[in-house]
């Protein structure tokens, strides 16, 4: 399958790695970023975790951690990213309350806002499975958030921000945002899972509905063999414009396979609109042969939450205004706003 995306090398910080990086966010809005600093273990030891929570914990135990402030578990018929389309699919875990200095998880709304902690239980339990690792699960964390941060510094840099810390002042690792850390799985449809599909409203070739991400940037490892992620950036008369996300092997072997980036709204509307964010969704071709579920490991990065999303100060962003700048909303009023239309109703 050929990779209608760039592969930018983020070690390095030259011209042309700062020059293809804009152009990849302006136009397609995806790219692969490799020079990253993870392991091909590492990955594959949080897929393997993963797969043992999905796989080895039953419904009811999962359903003990129900997604609270977009923290816990989600499960079949929960999401829908595409609003006029069927439920999605899939089911997912998320991390959240994170504080990526200290990799605390999960922490109670209390104490991720810095109230006095409240004497009842915190609302945001770690599921037993993944007590061992939670050391481990908070170390990638943090590395997801530190390469985060560095993408968002040569993309500063790449929209001549006076500031070179313009972004990475706005996503401090020890203050409240709705960063999230997620593990998803879309299972194959098997003799278990297809008595759920057929008592709803699932298409079970769509699994996370065409969809835009709410937040700065999103980071995502896939596996070799699970495609599934499409993007529309292709000519609209074929096919709708949708183009699937090959899996790229890493060209070290002892190093992770490159992340999958892309830009979402909230960048998009602070930039007005020089990074694009490109809708997708995860659709597994109809009659299509696989032998495994499809999993992947995603990391919506978002703002501290008070940060005021008036125009990033750089003249790229100033040519590209339509006239008048969009109202200043802070980043959680955009996170809100956004998670209410997922869920239809009140954020969880
Ligand atoms: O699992 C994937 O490949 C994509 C997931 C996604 O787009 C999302 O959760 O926002
Ligand atoms: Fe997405």
């Amino acid at each position: 399958m050929s990779n209608p995306l760039k592969v930018v090398d983020i070690s390095s910080s030259s011209d042309d790695t700062v020059k293809t990086l804009l152009e990849a966010a302006n136009s397609q809005g995806f790219l692969f970023v490799e020079g990253h600093d993870f392991s091909n273990e590492e990955v594959q030891a949080a897929f393997e975790l993963s797969k043992r929570f999905f796989t080895e914990t039953s419904i009811e135990e999962k359903m003990k951690y129900p997604i609270k402030n977009n923290v816990g578990y989600t499960g079949f018929e929960d999401e829908q990213l595409d609003p006029r389309k069927a439920l999605d699919f899939k089911e997912a875990y998320n991390f959240g309350f994170i504080n990526f200095e200290t990799g605390e998880l999960n922490q109670s709304k209390a104490k991720f806002y810095g109230q006095s902690e409240k004497s009842d239980a915190n609302e945001h339990p770690i599921p037993p499975v993944f007590k061992d690792d939670e050391a481990f699960i908070s170390k990638i964390s943090q590395k997801l958030h530190a390469t985060a941060i560095r993408i968002l510094a040569l993309i500063a840099e790449a929209l001549l921000v006076e500031d070179p810390n313009f972004f990475s002042s706005r996503h401090r690792g020890n203050k409240p945002s709705g960063s999230v850390f997620r593990m998803l799985r879309y299972p194959l449809m098997r003799e278990d899972t297809l008595n759920i599909a057929s008592m709803s409203s699932i298409d079970p070739t769509i699994r996370a509905g065409a969809h835009t991400d709410y937040g700065s940037i999103t980071l995502l490892f896939q596996q070799k063999g699970q495609q599934g992620l499409e993007l529309q950036i292709g000519d609209k008369s074929q096919n709708d414009g949708w183009v699937t996300v090959p899996f790229v092997d890493s060209t070290n072997p002892q190093k992770a396979p490159p992340l999958i980036v892309n830009f979402g709204d909230l960048l998009s509307y602070w930039t007005n609109g020089v990074l694009k964010s490109t809708v997708h969704r995860v659709r597994f071709a109809p009659g299509e042969t696989r032998n495994s579920d499809r999993y992947s490991i995603v990391f919506f990065v978002q703002p501290e939450d008070d940060t005021l999303l008036t125009p990033v100060p750089s003249e790229i962003v100033k040519k590209a205004s339509l006239g008048g700048d969009p109202p200043a909303i802070t980043a959680l009023e955009h996170l809100q706003e956004r998670l209410r239309a997922t869920y239809q109703s009140e954020v969880k």
